[in-house]
């Protein structure tokens, strides 16, 4: 579990034929040129109608403030010329809520039904995915947008109940859809051959993931697994307890730190062994996670994410289906114990 998070800079994305980069004080009026047109500003909830033009620097302004705060991501998309066409964006959300984010974008009339929203989206989803330790995105669309509920439905978003939301171009309460898309469900969508399929290739946005992990080992030498709860990447899989090294910080205290968190447990790092290490190469990422033994500790594990927990006997791990990352570490296991 992450103690906090920090900012990450705004990459520029590559997607199709489009590119997705941090918005720049100069774009205001390109913003404001597409934005300022009724088919689009129809769609979107928080936008005056005429839009003014100083609307535009000033939300422009707001979003680089809040990508230094890691509070939000917005991009501009820019097509093959470099034009600004319009923009896709993700606000996180905070407290219980962070690892969960809203997606919201807009696309230039003259380039709708050209694919635009869709990949942009899909791009800067699997970025946040990748990046930002997000289990859930969610979406929302007026109910006559048929365009962008099917294209988020594309996407592998699931639609999730209807409401009402403020329209202030429209002046009044809108019919809305809401979505959400967990990581595998986006993936599992994913059409091979799609510009949005093929970005994920791309070797610059690969990201290397250090976790730190332990086998916990009982007086009978049974190890202590845990299973990722629903709502995280892999739930159900059984895993060693641990968790993502925060930057700057050292393994074993990251490793000390998960425990405390997930199991409840405190462990000395004195007692924490270097084993062996996981290599893995995820769909989105490549996963390097240390592995120690760990025999000492004080307390009972417990697991207090709501993980259920079992100790089991090196012969018997296969009972346990566990991440892909984790099967090459248990002939080691078996051996030593
Ligand atoms: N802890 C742990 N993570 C593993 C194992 N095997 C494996 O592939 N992973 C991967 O490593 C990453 C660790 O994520 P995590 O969900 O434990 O991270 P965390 O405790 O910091 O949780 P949080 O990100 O929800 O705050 C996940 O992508 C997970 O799938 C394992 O045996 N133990
Ligand atoms: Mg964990």
């Amino acid at each position: 579990m992450s103690a906090l998070r920090l900012p990450i800079a705004s990459p520029t994305l590559a997607v199709g034929t489009f590119t997705l980069r941090a918005l720049k004080p100069d774009d205001a009026s390109a913003i404001h040129a597409r934005v300022n047109d009724w088919n689009v500003i129809r769609m979107l909830s928080r936008l005056p109608f005429p839009y003014p033009a100083d609307l535009a620097a000033q939300w422009i302004a707001e979003t680089l403030r809040q990508a230094r705060e890691g509070r939000a991501y917005h991009f501009a998309i820019l097509d093959s010329s470099g034009q600004l066409i319009g923009c896709v964006g993700l606000t996180l959300g905070q407290g219980a809520q962070k690892n969960a984010a809203s997606l919201g974008y807009w696309v230039a009339h003259s380039h709708w039904g050209q694919g635009v929203a869709r990949q942009a989206a899909c791009r800067v989803c699997r970025w946040a995915f990748a990046h930002l330790g997000l289990h859930t995105i969610t979406a929302t669309a007026a109910e006559d947008n048929a365009a962008s509920c099917a294209l988020l439905g594309r996407l592998g978003f699931r639609q999730t109940g209807k409401g009402e939301q403020s329209f202030m171009a429209r002046g009044g309460k809108v019919p809305v859809q809401h979505f959400t898309v967990t990581q595998p469900e986006l993936d599992a969508a994913l059409r091979p051959g799609t510009p949005e399929a093929e970005a994920q290739t791309s070797p610059v946005q690969r990201k290397l993931l250090l976790v730190v992990a332990a086998a916990l080992l009982d007086p009978d030498n049974r190890i202590l697994l845990a299973q990722r709860p629903e709502g995280k990447a892999l739930a159900g899989l059984w895993e060693f307890p641990g968790g993502k090294v925060e930057p700057g910080e050292e393994l074993e205290t990251a490793l000390v730190r998960e425990l405390y968190e997930e199991l409840g447990i405190d462990v000395g790092r004195a007692c924490l062994t270097p084993f062996t290490f996981a290599s893995h190469a995820y769909e989105t990422f490549d996963l390097l996670m240390p592995l120690y033994l760990c025999r000492q500790w004080q307390g009972t594990p417990q697991g207090r994410e709501g993980q259920a927990l079992a100790w089991v006997h090196a012969d018997d791990l296969a009972s346990y289906p566990m991440p892909p990352a984790d099967l090459p570490l248990l002939p080691f296991l078996r051996a030593l114990l």
